[in-house]
């Protein structure tokens, strides 16, 4: 691991059995905190995707907008919030995903990208994948490109990075942890 992806890791804060017992909640609110910290992780997502001709961030609710919202800034793209069902006013599209403690909508304005926009999707972190592969469906639904799936954190024993890859998305991530 490199000394930049340690640091971040060593920045997040692990709460057991939270919000429910067996879990491991990989907090990142401790690393949000820490403007250096923050600074850098911003800075290095810059860093790679500012070559990438991208057109737009879909940052996934809630925690996917502390990242997608600077990013999107950052880079001059577009900011397409993929919000949880019932929060969006105009005509959306909805997709169903499972989570590793329940289940959940995301939804999309019909009108969020244009057909063959290059679209990164951001999230904190990546557990079974189900809310991010949700959020690339619904892109895909609207004839955009989904360029790269991004993180922070992967949680690789969940399986989430290794099924979104296998349904054809490239994934990043800064960080891992083991287990749940
Ligand atoms: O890979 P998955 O199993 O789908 O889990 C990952 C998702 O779970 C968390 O969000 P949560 O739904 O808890 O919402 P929040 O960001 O509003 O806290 C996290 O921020 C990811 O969006
Ligand atoms: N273990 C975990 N920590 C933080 N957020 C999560 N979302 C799903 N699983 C999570």
């Amino acid at each position: 691991m490199s000394a930049y992806s340690q640091e971040i890791r060593e920045a997040i804060r692990t709460v057991p059995n939270w919000p429910e017992p067996g879990v491991m909640f990989r907090d990142i609110m401790p690393l949000l905190q820490r403007r250096d910290i923050f600074r850098k992780l911003i800075d290095s997502f810059v860093h790679r995707y500012q070559n990438m001709q991208l057109d737009a961030v879909a940052a996934i609710d809630a925690r996917g907008f502390i990242l997608g919202a600077p990013l999107a800034y950052e880079l001059g793209l577009s900011l397409v919030p993929v919000r949880k069902k019932g929060k969006l006013p105009f005509d959306t599209v909805t997709q169903e995903y499972d989570l590793e403690y329940g289940s959940a909508s995301i939804e999309l304005h019909t009108d969020a990208f244009a057909a063959g926009d290059r679209v990164l999707v951001m999230d904190d972190l990546i557990a079974t994948g189900g809310t991010m592969l949700a959020a690339c469906e619904l892109v895909r639904q609207l004839q955009a490109e989904v360029v790269e799936v991004s993180a922070i954190i992967d949680l690789p024993d969940l399986g989430g990075s290794d099924k979104l890859r296998a349904a054809g998305f490239d994934v990043y991530a800064v960080c891992e942890f083991d287990g749940h």
